[in-house]
C-alpha cells in the first residue's frame, strides 16, 4: 500500500530529529535519494552520466536546497549543472556546496526567462526544487513565467527530450489536496522524501507527479494516520477471496444486478459480462424480459427473472446502471439498498439513497451525480469546484450519507464515512468512453458479492473493518483501471471486449497472491 501523510504530518515527524540536531543529516538523505533517482533515469534513458547536462530550478526554501545538495552530487560525476535560482532569497550553504563543486549559477528576476527555458528545454534533465511542503498556492512572479516559457518550448510530458523530476513534489500544487492553480512542470518522477504526499495521489497533482519513488529517510510516521492510501497490485491481490474446493456456487459469492431499461438496455449487459470476468458464484438479473434476453445473448449463465429482491436470494446487489424512468427498477434499488447487504449503486440508483445508510452502500457517481447528489442534502458545489478537490467533496459525501463514496475520474477517489481515503490513479485515459462505468460497477458488485461473507478480508488487506468497503471500492477501481490499461494496448478501447481484459488482470492477481503465499 501506497500512504500518503499530509504536510503538517510529515513536519510533526521530522520534528524530533530536527531538534536532536539531525536536520542537516535529513536533508542530505534527501538530497542523496533525489541524486539516485537521477542517475538512474539518465542511465536507463540511455544517455549517460558523464557529460550530460542538468538544470536546477531552487526555490528558497528547503525544497530548493534539497535540489542543489542533489546538483552537487552530479556535479561530481561529471554532469553539468546550471542552477536557476528562482527566489531572491536562497540556501546558503547549499549554494555554497553546489558553486565548490563547480556548478554555475543565475538569479531567474536578473535574466530573461526565455532564454533560460531554452537552456531547461535541451537539457537531460530538470530539477524542480522550487517549492516543496512549504509552498502555498500556484507559482508566483518569476518562477510562474519561467515555467510556462519551458512548457511552451518543450512540450508536454510524453513527446519533450528534457526529464523533468520534481524534489518531493511536483511544485505549486496544492500538497495536501492536489489542487492546481496556475502553470505547474509536469513531472515525469517525483522523489518523495519520508513519504507520499496526499497532493501526489489527488487530483490534477496525481497527473502531475507522474511516477512517484519514496524515498527512506529515516522518518517515523508509525504514530500518524495516513491521509490517503493507494492499493497496489499486492493489496488487491490479498484482499481477493478464491475459492476453494469446498466451494459452491452459492457460497463463492451471489450478485444480483437489477440494472437496464428500455432505454439502456446495454448498460445490464456490460455490467453483468464485466461481474462475471471478475470472478463469482453467480449473477442473478432483475429486469425487464428484452433485456434479459440481451444480456443472455453474451452471457446466458446469468440466471434472469422480472421478480423483485426479496426473491432472489443474494449476498450483494448492483443497483442501477442503464436503469432509468423505469418504475420496477427503482423499486429494486430502493429494496437493496434497505436490504442491509453490500450494494453498489450508480447511475440511475443514486437519487434512491435515503438521508442515511451504512458503510456497506456503495455509490459510484461521476462529478456532476456527485453535485447533484450533495445538493440534494444541502451542500453547494459544482462539477468543476469538486473536480478541483475530488477528496473534499468524497469525504462530505460519505460523511453526510454513511455510505461509502467512489468519485470516479482519472484518479477515482474513494471515502469512507469514517474518514479513510483511497485514492487509485490506475486508469488508461482510453478507458472514458460510453458504458465504461457500467463495467466497474459489474466489477465492484462481484467483489462485493464474494466478500461479504468473509470476515477476515479487511486485515488482509490491512484496514479497519468499518473500512473494508472502501478498501472493495478501491481494489474495483484498481481492477477496472487495469483492465483498461490493458485493452488499450490493443487500440482503442471496446468496452464490449473489456471482460477478457477483467479476466487477464485478475489471473495475475491471483498468480501474484499464489506466488506471495508460497514465499
Ligand atoms: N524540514 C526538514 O527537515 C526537511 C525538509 N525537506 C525538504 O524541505 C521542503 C520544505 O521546505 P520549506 O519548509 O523550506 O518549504 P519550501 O516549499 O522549500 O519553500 C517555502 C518558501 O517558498 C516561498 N513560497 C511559498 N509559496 C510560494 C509560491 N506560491 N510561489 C513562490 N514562492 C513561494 C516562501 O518564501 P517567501 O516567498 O515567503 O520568501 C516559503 O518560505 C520539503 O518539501 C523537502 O523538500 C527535506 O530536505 C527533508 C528534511
Ligand atoms: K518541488
Amino acid at each position: 500500500m501506497l500512504s500518503a501523510f499530509s504536510g503538517g504530518d510529515v513536519r510533526a515527524a521530522e520534528g524530533p530529529l530536527i531538534d536532536a540536531g539531525l536536520g542537516d543529516a535529513l536533508m542530505q538523505k534527501a538530497a542523496h535519494g533525489l541524486f539516485t533517482v537521477v542517475l538512474g533515469m539518465l542511465r536507463d534513458g540511455g544517455r549517460g552520466v558523464y557529460g550530460a547536462t542538468a538544470v536546477v530550478l531552487a526555490g528558497s526554501g528547503n525544497n530548493g536546497a534539497d535540489a542543489l545538495y542533489a546538483g552537487e552530487r552530479l556535479l561530481r560525476r561529471g554532469v553539468a549543472v546550471l542552477a536557476v535560482l528562482t527566489s531572491e532569497r536562497v540556501h546558503a550553504a547549499s549554494l555554497g556546496a553546489f558553486l565548490r563543486a563547480g556548478g554555475t549559477s543565475v538569479r531567474l528576476d536578473g535574466a530573461d526567462p526565455g532564454a533560460l527555458a531554452l537552456h531547461a528545454a535541451g537539457a537531460d534533465v530538470v530539477i524542480d526544487g522550487i517549492l516543496g511542503t512549504g509552498g502555498s498556492g500556484g507559482l508566483r512572479g518569476h518562477a510562474s513565467a519561467f515555467v510556462e516559457a519551458f512548457n511552451d518550448l518543450a512540450g508536454p510530458r510524453g513527446t519533450r527530450s528534457a526529464l523533468v523530476v520534481a524534489c518531493d513534489l511536483p511544485s505549486g500544487i496544492g500538497v495536501d489536496t492536489g489542487r492546481v492553480d496556475g502553470p505547474l512542470l509536469d513531472a515525469d518522477v517525483t522523489v518523495a522524501f519520508g513519504a507520499a504526499k496526499p497532493g501526489l495521489l489527488l487530483g490534477a497533482g496525481a497527473l502531475a507527479a507522474g511516477e512517484v519513488d519514496v524515498v527512506d529517510i529515516g522518518l517515523d510516521l508509525a504514530a500518524f494516520t495516513p491521509a490517503v492510501r493507494t492499493l497496489l497490485d499486492a493489496d488487491v491481490a490479498a484482499l481477493l477471496r478464491a475459492p476453494t474446493p469446498h466451494d459452491h456456487k452459492y457460497s463463492r459469492g451471489v450478485l444480483g444486478i437489477a440494472a437496464g431499461s428500455a432505454r439502456y438496455p446495454g448498460a445490464a449487459a456490460l455490467a453483468v459480462g464485466a461481474a462475471l470476468a471478475t470472478g463469482l458464484g453467480m449473477v442473478r438479473y432483475l429486469g425487464p424480459g428484452e433485456v434479459a434476453s440481451l444480456v443472455h445473448q453474451r452471457n446466458p449463465e446469468a440466471v434472469a427473472s422480472t421478480g423483485s429482491v426479496d426473491e432472489a436470494r443474494s449476498q450483494a446487489w448492483l443497483v442501477g446502471p442503464g436503469a432509468v424512468d423505469d418504475h420496477d427498477q427503482r423499486r429494486r434499488a430502493a429494496d437493496a439498498i434497505a436490504s442491509g447487504l453490500p450494494v453498489v449503486v450508480d447511475a440511475g440508483a443514486l437519487p434512491e439513497v435515503p438521508e442515511r445508510v451504512g458503510p456497506q452502500v456503495i455509490l459510484t457517481p461521476h462529478a456532476g451525480e456527485l453535485s447533484g447528489l450533495l445538493a440534494a442534502r444541502g451542500v453547494d458545489a459544482d462539477r468543476s469546484a469538486i473536480e478541483a478537490e475530488p477528496a473534499l467533496f468524497a469525504l462530505r459525501a460519505a460523511e453526510t450519507t454513511g455510505a461509502t463514496v467512489l468519485l470516479k475520474g482519472f484518479t477515482t477517489v474513494v471515502a469512507a464515512p469514517s474518514g479513510t481515503l483511497f485514492a487509485q490513479t490506475d486508469a488508461s485515459p482510453w478507458l472514458s468512453t460510453a458504458g465504461s462505468g457500467d463495467t466497474l460497477s459489474g466489477i465492484l458488485g462481484a467483489l462485493a458479492a464474494t466478500l461479504a461473507e468473509d470476515d477476515g478480508a479487511a486485515a488482509r488487506v490491512g484496514v479497519a473493518d468499518e473500512d473494508l468497503w472502501a478498501a472493495v471500492a478501491a481494489a474495483g477501481a484498481a481492477i477496472h483501471g487495469r483492465a483498461g490499461r490493458r485493452a488499450a494496448l490493443r487500440g482503442p478501447i471496446v468496452v464490449s471486449d473489456l471482460p477478457t481484459d477483467i479476466g487477464a488482470v485478475m489471473a495475475h492477481l491471483y498468480e501474484e497472491r499464489r506466488l506471495a503465499a508460497v514465499m
